[in-house]
């Protein structure tokens, strides 16, 4: 087996090998082994981020046209520039050493400051951190919502809301989104490439994007962006200005968001995710309803604990 450190861009016969070999580990999982990001990052260039192929072959018989096919991918890992990270290794080929090879090379190019996602924390990745010396540093809670009657949204006074416009409102809703998740590790710095980039995503529909803005200026005070990707509806960001926050608002765009996953979009059940830090929110998506369906860990580190 041999492992190979490929700096974006992949070319396109390897960003679908890759593609596949999550396909098939998140049949045999039950959980979507590389996020949003990662997927979204597998075609075209992102300067800075690093992906890693351990294939079945010589070195260097992979050449910059590709993977020869799919058989010959067994395991992927991908490295951001904020030193996050993830990995997989197909199904078939589990048990052989390809995840301590992947995450040891990603352990030499992320440094300390690595943190790799263990989507699920399926069994044996926290066997395989130990091993490695990493220790949990972070946890995001995946909840879900069974669709059923929902409290009136009670909205703040001069407050109105509408739903995105493409054109009219990208750097309104970037504004809103780095101030409310200022502390956030990946959600306060999101772009407009970012933005854009989930703009042209098939599931992207601004009739499930709702801004509440203040009637008398205009200016967005909180957000609620729906998502509906493969008939699973999820609270994909809610966020609140912070001078907005504690007023009520949160709450009631994230009752006007379930509504229209609920009613319009006729859907039995609602996900979301939320760090485990995030009191304010967690306590906001228990009272409506929320409960705990899954577990996603990121592990650095055991001495940066
Ligand atoms: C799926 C996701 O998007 S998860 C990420 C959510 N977004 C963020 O964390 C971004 C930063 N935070 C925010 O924008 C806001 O604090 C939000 C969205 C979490 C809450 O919005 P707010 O407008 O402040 O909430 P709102 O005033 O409607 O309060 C609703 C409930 O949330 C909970 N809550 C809100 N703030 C707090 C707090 N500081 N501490 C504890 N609970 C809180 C309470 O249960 C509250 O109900 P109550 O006032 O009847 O007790
Ligand atoms: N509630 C949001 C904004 S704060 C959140 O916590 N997002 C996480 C989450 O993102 C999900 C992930 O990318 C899934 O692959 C995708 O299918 C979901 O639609 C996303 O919501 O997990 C990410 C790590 O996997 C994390 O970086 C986001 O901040």
């Amino acid at each position: 087996m041999t492992l190979e450190a490929v700096p974006s861009p992949l070319p396109p016969a390897t960003a679908a090998a890759v593609t596949e070999l999550a396909r098939a580990a998140a049949q045999s999982d039950g959980v979507n082994p590389l996020s949003e990001r990662t997927l979204l990052h597998l075609d075209g260039e992102h300067p800075g981020d690093l992906h890693v192929l351990a294939y079945i072959g010589e070195p260097g018989t992979l050449g910059v046209s590709g993977l020869q096919t799919v058989g010959d991918l067994v395991g992927y890992a991908s490295l951001a520039p904020d030193s996050s990270a993830q990995l997989v290794v197909a199904p078939r080929a589990r048990r052989q050493g390809t995840g301590t090879a992947l995450l040891r090379l990603l352990l030499d190019h992320g440094g300390p400051g690595l943190r790799v996602w263990a989507h699920g924390r399926l069994p044996g990745s926290d066997e395989l951190a130990a091993r490695l010396g990493l220790g949990v540093t972070r946890e995001l809670y995946f909840l879900r919502r069974m669709s059923g009657p929902l409290p009136k949204p009670v909205w703040p006074d001069g407050i109105a809301v509408r739903t995105f416009e493409p054109g009219r409102d990208e750097t309104a809703w970037l504004g809103v989104n780095a101030r409310a998740f200022a502390e956030h590790p990946e959600q306060g710095s999101w772009t407009s490439s970012d933005l854009a980039d989930r703009m042209g995503q098939p599931w992207f529909d601004p009739r499930g994007f709702f801004l509440a803005v203040e009637s008398e200026t205009g200016a967005v005070a909180g957000f609620h962006w729906t998502k509906v990707e493969d008939s699973v509806g999820e609270v994909y960001v809610v966020g609140v200005d912070p001078a907005y926050q504690g007023s009520g608002l949160g709450k009631a765009l994230t009752i006007e968001g379930l509504r229209h996953l609920q009613e319009d979009r006729g859907l039995s059940s609602v996900v979301l995710y939320v760090d485990g830090t995030n009191t304010a929110a967690r306590a906001l998506y228990e009272k409506l309803g929320f409960t705990t369906a899954a577990l996603d860990v990121q592990f650095g580190p055991s001495d940066a604990l």
